[in-house]
């Protein structure tokens, strides 16, 4: 972690910089701002620390709805270890990896697409019986590795909500949100394209769940877009991880942050992997917006919806991939 600083507003940022940049000494590229989550046990409610992290989180999610999180809970064993079982994984035969028929829309396995012909990726709802499907005599390093990193970045997940919240003076509805919301893992591989295809490895989106944390290998890749025409390479340091805010979460707080598009474009002749824990609503239960979000300044922009039925409604050729479809589903003036 580099020790520049710089301030935007009231909160400062501490800059993430890759090690490839500080040796090669290059001009500063546009950056993400960077939050440093390194000593999370100790990162206590009440204290300066988290109130100061705090007031960054929401400040980035307001004006970006994205930042670089530097958290260093992931070991330099357990990031390699998770990186060389995604290779393992992706190099099953693909009639294995078609074997993952998730419980839901979207998290089964998705490639052989010819829109999208560098990516490939696979849902992991249940990291057990995920590695039994695709290694039935067992792959305990794939299993424990992966359920390990899970459970990291969960913690991660859940201090970034509480935050959220807490910035919002919304912690009364925290047990609430928490509940709401389930955990799937999708990994990634983008493969380098051949010299007559396009380097596009995903079109631009945003995403349309609660909140998404992106870990890339060293290949890199990531855009964020910010505004109109400025695009934001995201860093490649092994602790740096992408969080993002998606549209669900800017529903529930009634417009109140920003779920940023983000695309993939491919350099060089690598293999890209990457990994996306993805905080979803559970199916079933309603997202909700707080009334405290909703004034006369501020109207109400989305009905209470059900995100199962919402991506049921997705999946269907109109309504996919419909840049405004959470609009059309559920926006109050539809
Ligand atoms: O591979 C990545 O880093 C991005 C993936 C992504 O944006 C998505 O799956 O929604
Ligand atoms: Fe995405």
């Amino acid at each position: 972690m580099s020790d520049t600083e710089y301030d935007i507003g009231l909160v400062t940022f501490v800059k993430c910089t890759s090690q490839k940049e500080n040796q090669m000494g290059s001009q500063t590229p546009l950056e993400l701002p960077t939050i440093d989550f390194s000593n999370i046990k100790n990162l206590n409610q009440g204290t300066t620390v988290w109130d100061s992290t705090k007031a960054q989180v929401l400040k980035t999610f307001q004006d970006y709805g994205c930042f670089e999180a530097y958290f260093d809970e992931i070991s330099d064993d357990l990031r390699n270890s998770v990186f060389a079982s995604l290779k393992q994984l992706f190099d099953l035969p693909l009639e294995t990896k078609l074997q993952n028929i998730p419980g839901k829309f979207f998290n089964g396995y998705i490639g052989q697409n010819k829109d999208v012909p560098l990516y490939e990726s696979l849902g992991i709802e249940d990291t057990r019986s995920f590695t039994h499907l695709m290694w039935p005599h067992g792959n305990p390093e794939f299993c424990n590795s992966i359920q390990s990193y899970i459970e990291k970045l969960t913690q991660l997940d859940q201090t970034m909500r509480m935050m959220i919240l807490g910035s919002l003076n919304l912690d009364k509805y925290l047990d609430e949100h928490m509940e709401l919301t389930s955990y799937v893992l999708r990994v990634m591989s983008y493969r380098a394209p051949e010299k007559h295809e396009s380097s596009l490895g995903l079109k631009a989106h945003a995403d349309k769940n609660m909140m998404t944390i992106l870990h890339q290998n060293e290949v890199g890749g990531l855009e964020v877009q910010n505004g109109d025409e400025e695009r934001i390479k995201a860093n490649v340091s092994p602790n740096c991880f992408v969080v993002m805010a998606g549209e669900t979460f800017n529903i529930w707080t009634n417009g109140g942050l920003r779920a940023p598009l983000h695309r993939v474009v491919m350099h060089g002749e690598e293999t890209r992997f990457s990994l996306g824990l993805f905080t979803t609503p559970k199916w079933g239960k309603i997202v909700k917006t707080p009334q405290e979000m909703v004034d006369e300044a501020h109207p109400l922009l989305f009905k209470p919806f059900d995100y199962g039925k919402f991506v049921k409604f997705y999946s269907k050729k109109e309504n996919f991939p419909h840049e405004s479809a959470l609009k059309k589903f559920c926006g109050v003036s539809s």
